[in-house]
Protein backbone atom coordinates (compact mmCIF):
# COMPACT_ATOMS: atom_id res chain seq x y z
CA UNK A 1 0.00 0.00 0.00
CA UNK A 2 0.89 3.48 -0.91
CA UNK A 3 -0.62 6.25 1.55
CA UNK A 4 -3.88 6.75 1.97
CA UNK A 5 -5.93 8.72 0.24
CA UNK A 6 -7.70 9.87 3.39
CA UNK A 7 -5.88 9.80 6.93
CA UNK A 8 -8.25 11.45 9.69
CA UNK A 9 -6.32 11.34 13.38
CA UNK A 10 -8.19 12.14 17.04
CA UNK A 11 -11.28 13.39 15.29
CA UNK A 12 -13.91 15.10 17.71
CA UNK A 13 -17.31 16.87 16.63
CA UNK A 14 -19.66 18.29 19.25
CA UNK A 15 -23.17 19.77 17.45
CA UNK A 16 -25.71 21.54 19.56
CA UNK A 17 -24.32 20.23 22.98
CA UNK A 18 -23.95 16.70 21.84
CA UNK A 19 -21.01 14.63 21.29
CA UNK A 20 -21.04 13.20 17.97
CA UNK A 21 -17.80 11.43 18.47
CA UNK A 22 -14.36 11.50 19.48
CA UNK A 23 -11.02 10.59 19.01
CA UNK A 24 -11.67 8.89 15.71
CA UNK A 25 -9.10 7.57 13.53
CA UNK A 26 -9.48 6.98 9.80
CA UNK A 27 -7.71 5.81 7.27
CA UNK A 28 -8.68 4.85 3.05
CA UNK A 29 -6.36 3.72 0.67
CA UNK A 30 -7.38 2.77 -3.27
CA UNK A 31 -9.26 0.02 -3.60
CA UNK A 32 -11.03 0.11 -0.33
CA UNK A 33 -14.42 0.95 1.10
CA UNK A 34 -15.70 2.54 3.99
CA UNK A 35 -19.37 2.76 5.21
CA UNK A 36 -20.41 5.20 8.03
CA UNK A 37 -23.48 4.02 9.45
CA UNK A 38 -25.39 4.50 12.32
CA UNK A 39 -29.44 6.26 13.39
CA UNK A 40 -30.63 9.22 12.05
CA UNK A 41 -28.90 11.73 14.10
CA UNK A 42 -25.55 9.99 14.77
CA UNK A 43 -23.49 12.26 13.07
CA UNK A 44 -23.31 10.24 9.80
CA UNK A 45 -23.20 13.26 7.27
CA UNK A 46 -21.34 15.83 10.03
CA UNK A 47 -18.29 12.99 9.85
CA UNK A 48 -18.54 13.26 5.78
CA UNK A 49 -18.59 17.12 5.51
CA UNK A 50 -15.36 16.81 8.32
CA UNK A 51 -13.42 14.35 5.45
CA UNK A 52 -14.63 16.47 2.53
CA UNK A 53 -13.35 20.00 4.71
CA UNK A 54 -16.92 21.26 4.47
CA UNK A 55 -17.05 21.26 8.09
CA UNK A 56 -14.57 21.96 10.99
CA UNK A 57 -14.04 18.95 13.70
CA UNK A 58 -13.96 20.46 17.27
CA UNK A 59 -10.37 18.64 17.21
CA UNK A 60 -8.64 16.31 14.82
CA UNK A 61 -6.94 16.42 11.74
CA UNK A 62 -8.00 15.58 8.18
CA UNK A 63 -5.10 15.12 5.54
CA UNK A 64 -6.66 13.84 1.96
CA UNK A 65 -6.35 14.27 -1.46
CA UNK A 66 -8.59 15.72 -3.78
CA UNK A 67 -12.03 14.11 -3.54
CA UNK A 68 -15.84 14.23 -5.21
CA UNK A 69 -18.08 15.23 -2.96
CA UNK A 70 -22.04 14.07 -3.46
CA UNK A 71 -23.99 15.79 -0.51
CA UNK A 72 -27.49 14.99 0.02
CA UNK A 73 -28.95 18.03 -1.71
CA UNK A 74 -27.83 16.64 -4.84
CA UNK A 75 -26.48 19.94 -6.27
CA UNK A 76 -29.00 20.39 -9.28
CA UNK A 77 -30.03 23.56 -11.10
CA UNK A 78 -33.18 23.08 -11.84
CA UNK A 79 -33.24 26.25 -14.69
CA UNK A 80 -30.65 23.91 -16.05
CA UNK A 81 -30.75 21.02 -18.46
CA UNK A 82 -29.67 17.80 -17.50
CA UNK A 83 -26.71 18.42 -20.00
CA UNK A 84 -26.05 22.22 -18.60
CA UNK A 85 -26.00 20.32 -14.93
CA UNK A 86 -23.59 17.45 -16.00
CA UNK A 87 -21.38 19.93 -17.90
CA UNK A 88 -20.96 22.32 -14.59
CA UNK A 89 -20.73 19.31 -12.55
CA UNK A 90 -17.91 18.10 -13.96
CA UNK A 91 -15.84 21.36 -14.87
CA UNK A 92 -15.75 21.29 -11.03
CA UNK A 93 -12.63 18.86 -11.01
CA UNK A 94 -11.98 18.66 -15.24
CA UNK A 95 -13.83 19.53 -18.51
CA UNK A 96 -16.05 17.12 -19.84
CA UNK A 97 -17.06 17.88 -23.86
CA UNK A 98 -20.26 17.34 -25.06
CA UNK A 99 -20.31 13.86 -26.34
CA UNK A 100 -18.74 12.84 -22.79
CA UNK A 101 -21.50 14.24 -21.10
CA UNK A 102 -24.20 12.73 -23.23
CA UNK A 103 -22.34 9.45 -22.88
CA UNK A 104 -22.51 10.02 -19.21
CA UNK A 105 -26.24 10.95 -19.30
CA UNK A 106 -26.81 7.92 -21.41
CA UNK A 107 -25.37 5.55 -18.89
CA UNK A 108 -27.42 6.63 -16.46
CA UNK A 109 -30.50 6.12 -18.14
CA UNK A 110 -31.16 9.72 -18.89
CA UNK A 111 -30.78 9.60 -22.85
CA UNK A 112 -33.64 11.74 -24.32
CA UNK A 113 -33.76 14.41 -21.59
CA UNK A 114 -30.26 15.90 -22.18
CA UNK A 115 -32.17 18.99 -23.01
CA UNK A 116 -34.86 19.06 -20.13
CA UNK A 117 -35.10 21.23 -17.55
CA UNK A 118 -33.94 19.74 -14.26
CA UNK A 119 -37.19 21.15 -12.39
CA UNK A 120 -39.23 19.36 -14.95
CA UNK A 121 -37.62 15.92 -14.10
CA UNK A 122 -38.43 13.75 -11.33
CA UNK A 123 -36.23 13.42 -7.77
CA UNK A 124 -34.43 10.34 -8.64
CA UNK A 125 -33.97 11.43 -12.41
CA UNK A 126 -32.06 14.55 -10.91
CA UNK A 127 -30.59 12.20 -8.66
CA UNK A 128 -29.38 10.63 -11.56
CA UNK A 129 -27.75 13.72 -13.81
CA UNK A 130 -25.39 13.68 -9.79
CA UNK A 131 -24.73 10.36 -10.31
CA UNK A 132 -23.27 10.91 -13.96
CA UNK A 133 -20.65 12.23 -12.56
CA UNK A 134 -19.14 9.30 -11.58
CA UNK A 135 -18.90 8.46 -15.45
CA UNK A 136 -16.99 11.77 -15.82
CA UNK A 137 -13.20 11.71 -15.48
CA UNK A 138 -13.09 13.23 -11.40
CA UNK A 139 -10.50 12.30 -8.43
CA UNK A 140 -9.85 8.76 -7.11
CA UNK A 141 -11.86 9.63 -3.48
CA UNK A 142 -15.10 9.56 -3.70
CA UNK A 143 -17.50 10.76 -0.55
CA UNK A 144 -20.85 9.98 -1.09
CA UNK A 145 -23.78 11.38 1.56
CA UNK A 146 -26.80 8.98 0.98
CA UNK A 147 -25.92 8.43 -2.61
CA UNK A 148 -29.07 5.79 -3.35
CA UNK A 149 -31.81 8.08 -1.96
CA UNK A 150 -34.92 8.64 -4.50
CA UNK A 151 -33.05 5.66 -6.99
CA UNK A 152 -35.09 3.29 -8.08
CA UNK A 153 -33.84 -0.96 -7.28
CA UNK A 154 -32.32 -0.53 -10.81
CA UNK A 155 -30.30 2.97 -10.53
CA UNK A 156 -29.73 1.42 -7.05
CA UNK A 157 -27.71 -2.09 -8.55
CA UNK A 158 -26.08 0.05 -10.72
CA UNK A 159 -24.57 2.38 -8.57
CA UNK A 160 -23.77 -0.19 -6.38
CA UNK A 161 -22.41 -1.81 -9.55
CA UNK A 162 -20.26 1.13 -10.27
CA UNK A 163 -19.13 2.16 -6.89
CA UNK A 164 -17.28 -1.64 -6.50
CA UNK A 165 -16.03 -1.19 -9.99
CA UNK A 166 -14.60 1.45 -8.72
CA UNK A 167 -12.16 0.34 -5.71
CA UNK A 168 -11.43 -2.04 -7.74
CA UNK A 169 -9.95 0.36 -10.37
CA UNK A 170 -7.94 1.56 -7.15
CA UNK A 171 -10.10 4.48 -6.65
CA UNK A 172 -11.75 5.07 -3.15
CA UNK A 173 -15.43 5.02 -1.44
CA UNK A 174 -16.56 6.49 1.97
CA UNK A 175 -20.02 6.63 1.81
CA UNK A 176 -23.19 7.51 4.70
CA UNK A 177 -26.15 5.37 3.97
CA UNK A 178 -29.20 3.46 5.75
CA UNK A 179 -29.31 1.31 2.39
CA UNK A 180 -27.45 -2.87 3.15
CA UNK A 181 -25.31 -3.18 0.01
CA UNK A 182 -25.89 -5.86 -1.96
CA UNK A 183 -22.45 -5.49 -3.74
CA UNK A 184 -19.38 -4.51 -1.99
CA UNK A 185 -15.80 -4.67 -2.54
CA UNK A 186 -13.00 -6.60 -1.77
CA UNK A 187 -11.62 -3.98 1.12
CA UNK A 188 -14.95 -3.30 2.68
CA UNK A 189 -15.01 -1.52 6.08
CA UNK A 190 -17.97 -0.35 7.90
CA UNK A 191 -17.66 2.23 10.83
CA UNK A 192 -20.72 2.80 13.11
CA UNK A 193 -21.67 5.86 15.08
CA UNK A 194 -23.41 5.74 18.51
CA UNK A 195 -25.13 8.44 19.82
CA UNK A 196 -23.23 10.11 23.22
CA UNK A 197 -24.68 12.39 25.08
CA UNK A 198 -22.58 14.84 26.59
CA UNK A 199 -22.23 14.66 30.22
N1 LIG B 1 -26.19 22.86 10.54
C1 LIG B 1 -26.26 22.33 11.76
N2 LIG B 1 -26.13 23.10 12.85
C2 LIG B 1 -26.20 22.58 14.09
N3 LIG B 1 -26.38 21.28 14.34
C3 LIG B 1 -26.52 20.47 13.30
C4 LIG B 1 -26.46 20.94 11.96
N4 LIG B 1 -26.63 19.89 11.12
C5 LIG B 1 -26.79 18.82 11.92
N5 LIG B 1 -26.72 19.17 13.21
C6 LIG B 1 -26.86 18.28 14.36
O1 LIG B 1 -25.81 17.32 14.33
C7 LIG B 1 -26.33 16.04 14.68
C8 LIG B 1 -25.87 15.06 13.62
O2 LIG B 1 -26.43 15.39 12.37
P1 LIG B 1 -25.99 14.62 11.06
O3 LIG B 1 -26.74 15.25 9.93
O4 LIG B 1 -24.53 14.56 11.01
O5 LIG B 1 -26.56 13.17 11.37
P2 LIG B 1 -26.79 11.91 10.42
O6 LIG B 1 -26.30 10.71 11.17
O7 LIG B 1 -26.20 12.16 9.08
O8 LIG B 1 -28.37 11.88 10.33
P3 LIG B 1 -29.38 11.30 9.18
O9 LIG B 1 -29.26 9.80 9.21
O10 LIG B 1 -30.71 11.77 9.67
O11 LIG B 1 -28.98 11.93 7.88
C9 LIG B 1 -27.85 16.18 14.79
O12 LIG B 1 -28.18 16.12 16.16
C10 LIG B 1 -28.17 17.50 14.24
O13 LIG B 1 -29.15 18.15 15.01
Amino acid sequence: MTHPLVKATELSCERDGRLLFAHLDIALYGGQMLRIGGQNGSGKSSLLRILAGLLEADSGQVKREDCLWMGHSNAVNGLLTAEENLAFLAALHAPACALQIREALKKVGLQGFEDVPAAQLSAGQQQRIAQARLHLPCPALWLLDEPFTALDSSNTCELERLLVQHCEQGGAVILTTHHDLGAKPAAYFELMLAEQVLA
